[in-house]
């Protein structure tokens, strides 16, 4: 039987194109917000959600990490790096006058990765958060008599036949993704391994102990062990709690890594293993 794959939708976000690239014979299905996605993954309704993690020009996708962290059981077994352009796409009948548009609509990531093109030729005209960059597109195929724009990828100009008024409109010509694949502990999702091993490590320090971050790096600092990520959320329990999510570029072993989690444990800390996995480059 194949598998069912759940992404942040509708078609042609770039959730989706994440999707299709990494399972390409999965039957996908669509959600309309994170969490209800990640929560079909805990419900076993589908195998696997995939869901943004991280972008390079705005950071974490905060709400995947609350939602794993404080909601679900999931654990990420695998991720995927892909190469963001934003389009600016209108309506065909109104690609006379896009410059006069009166609302850009898209996801607040991406809305947010195009800035300052917004702030240099929009300044001053509203813009709507939708749930996706796809959902926006949809929201403009289904209302030309509005002169309106989505900030949305060429996949969903194809999907909703909207056309480009103007091409890679993000702010920095490096813009990526990283989507995390999450599924149930224990129910495997074969994804073929690649050269780029990761754990990811949720760490809670002990209560107000100085030096206590510095105690924690160290035990992963004399092993070698390469951290690629260091990232600080708060617990929501109190004003300066927050817990560490560290991302160790290495495979799972059975020496050092056990060895440095149980060091942390001695020093107080609760860790807990997110996730050992690989990273695709699509
Ligand atoms: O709206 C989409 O197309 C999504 O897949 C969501 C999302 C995100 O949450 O970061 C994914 C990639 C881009 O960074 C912009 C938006």
């Amino acid at each position: 039987m194949g598998l069912n794959i759940g992404y942040l939708g509708p078609e042609a976000t770039f959730t989706d194109y994440a999707a299709r690239q990494l399972f390409k014979e999965a039957k996908r299905i669509p959600f309309v917000s994170i969490p209800e996605c990640m929560d079909a993954a805990s419900a076993g309704e589908i195998d696997a959600a995939i869901v943004p993690l991280e972008n390079s020009i705005e950071g974490s996708v905060n709400i995947t990490i609350d939602y794993l962290v404080h909601e679900t059981d999931l654990q990420i077994v695998g991720e995927a790096v892909v190469s963001i352009r934003q389009h600016l796409l209108v309506h065909r009948d109104n690609i006379k006058n896009w410059k006069e548009a009166e609302l850009i609509c898209s996801h607040p990531h991406a809305l947010a990765q195009c800035h300052k093109f917004l702030h240099r030729k929009f300044k001053g005209i509203p813009l709507e958060y939708m749930s996706s960059t796809a959902a926006a597109a949809k929201h403009v195929r289904n209302h030309p008599e509005q002169n309106i724009a989505a900030i949305a990828n060429s996949l969903a100009a194809e999907e909703y036949g909207l056309v480009f008024a103007e091409q890679n409109v993000h702010d920095y010509s490096y813009n990526h993704t990283v989507f995390a694949v999450l599924a149930k502990e224990g129910h495997d999702i074969y994804m073929a391994p690649t050269e780029e091993s990761k754990i990811s490590l949720m760490i809670t320090l002990p209560s107000d102990r100085a030096g206590a971050l510095h105690q924690v790096l160290s035990a992963f600092s004399w092993r070698k062990l390469n951290l690629s990520k260091i990232e600080s959320r708060p617990m929501k329990t109190g004003l300066g709690k927050y817990f560490f999510i560290i991302d160790i570029n290495l495979k799972m072993d059975d020496v050092l890594i056990p060895g440095a989690i149980a060091e942390l444990e001695a020093l107080g800390c609760t860790v807990k293993l997110l996730g050992s996995y690989s990273s695709h480059k699509i």
